[in-house]
């Protein structure tokens, strides 16, 4: 039984997340996901759906088998838990894959780490453009 592991925020859900965790669960027999935490996302806006429903919602896509809140202070507690065979990072996720190797060898945690390549770049496949859009539309009105 190969478990792989996948990350995010998910704040608004769209197909963009939808190929990455089809294509995260493809590498193996069951998918776990960690959703972002608010409290630790500080490279961009702070997402508009609370901690709670964004995991709520990520439980219920048919590919994902569990979904969990990450952890508020190291990010490698809930992989302590877990144990994935393989962590699947998405194509544009700013970490980078050998020196997270690395940092899991580090704490004696030995699962492989790839990328997802794939991505779809449809007008509103981000959450950041769906925000964008709400926005300019009613700014009109
Ligand atoms: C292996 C791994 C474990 C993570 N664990 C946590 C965690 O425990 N708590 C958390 O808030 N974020 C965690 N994250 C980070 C987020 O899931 C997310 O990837 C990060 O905030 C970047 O957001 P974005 O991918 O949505 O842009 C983890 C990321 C990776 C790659
Ligand atoms: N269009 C897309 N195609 C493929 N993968 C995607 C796409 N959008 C997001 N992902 C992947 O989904 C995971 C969660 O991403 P995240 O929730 O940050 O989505 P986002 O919509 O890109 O957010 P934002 O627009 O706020 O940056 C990441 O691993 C990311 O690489």
């Amino acid at each position: 039984m190969v478990r792989v592991l996948a990350t995010g925020t998910f704040d608004l859900l769209h197909p963009g997340h939808i190929l990455y965790l089809s294509e995260a669960r493809r590498l193996g027999d069951e998918l776990y996901v960690i959703v972002a935490r608010e409290s630790m996302i500080r490279h961009k806006p702070k997402p508009i759906i609370s901690d709670e429903q964004r995991v709520e919602m990520v439980s219920a896509l048919k590919v994902v088998d569990v979904a969990l809140s990450g952890s508020e202070s190291d990010i490698f507690d809930p992989i302590r838990q877990i144990r994935p065979d393989i962590i699947a990072l998405g194509h544009d996720q700013g970490f980078d894959v050998e020196q997270l190797q690395k940092e899991l060898h580090e704490r004696g945690l030995d699962c492989k780490v790839v990328r997802v390549e794939s991505s779809l770049s449809c007008s509103l496949c981000s959450s950041g453009k769906i925000i964008k859009k709400v926005l300019e539309r009613y700014q009109k009105e």
